[in-house]
């Protein structure tokens, strides 16, 4: 029985446009992806990490990640796919190889990189209580509006019931797999398993756990949060 978290990593990082990819974008001097990593392992309760790596730098992504590998624990490297989903995909089923006895999965944006461990722990302690997808929340602090294809508001929902999603999110190891057969598409992994009809669970989230996408969450991280973390 053990914990291990798939850190998608393959993405190219367009939006922030730093002309690497962005798990490879340091902030003062460490890889987003290895502060992901640390902090997962920081949690005391991951044991295992499986990074899907951008094809074109795998060799790269496991120089930076070997020195993280704690005792007991591994860090592998594969390639991911063309879209996160493809890439969570085939980092799930490497895990599931390489360590059967997996019996919970989380599944970690490697640009959620000074998410807090105690974060990861409360996810992994709610799906270790039972609940087979848990995911981190917070509020919705402005209002959200629909719009159609012309940008005309067609509705206001109710703000009180909506929430931002973050990374880890944590699941049964055999339910993430079937929600990830089924062949649909959703933009999280609990999207997969909410259309399966399993029940998805909340847990408290927390700022700090921003994904960093922009030049703008680029400065965000580098003026707020490394002092922390460095
Ligand atoms: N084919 C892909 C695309 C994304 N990701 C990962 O999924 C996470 C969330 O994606 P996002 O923040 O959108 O990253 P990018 O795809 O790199 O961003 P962009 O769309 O700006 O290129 C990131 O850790 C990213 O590396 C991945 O593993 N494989
Ligand atoms: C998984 C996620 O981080 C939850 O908020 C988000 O859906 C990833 O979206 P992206 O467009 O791949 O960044």
């Amino acid at each position: 029985m053990g914990v291990v978290a798939l850190v998608p990593a393959a993405g190219r990082g367009e939006r922030l446009g730093y002309g690497v990819p962005k798990a490879l974008v340091p902030v003062d001097g460490v890889p987003l992806l290895v502060r992901a990593v640390r902090g997962l392992f920081e949690a005391g309760c991951v044991r295992h990490v499986v990074v899907a790596a951008p094809p074109s730098d795998v060799d790269t992504v496991r120089t930076v990640t070997a020195p993280l590998a704690h005792a007991g624990g591994a860090v592998h490297v594969l390639a991911g796919g063309a879209e996160r989903s493809d890439s969570v995909r085939l980092a799930l089923e490497h895990a599931l190889r390489e360590f059967p006895d997996t019996d919970v999965v989380l599944v970690h944006d490697a640009a959620r990189a000074f998410t807090p461990p105690h974060v990861v722990k409360a996810v992994v302690d709610a799906v270790r209580a039972g609940h087979p997808a848990v995911i981190p929340v917070l509020p919705v602090t402005d209002t959200v509006k629909q719009v159609d294809a012309d940008g005309v508001v067609v509705a206001t929902p109710d703000r009180s019931a909506l929430r931002v999603v973050q990374t880890p999110q944590g699941f049964d190891a055999r339910t993430l797999l079937r929600a990830h057969e089924a062949g649909l598409h959703a933009t999280d992994d609990a999207g997969l398993v909410e259309r399966l009809g399993v029940p998805v669970t909340t847990v408290p989230g927390h700022p700090d756990a921003m994904k960093i996408t922009t030049p703008f969450d680029l400065a965000v991280a580098e003026a707020l949060l490394v002092g922390g973390q460095a």
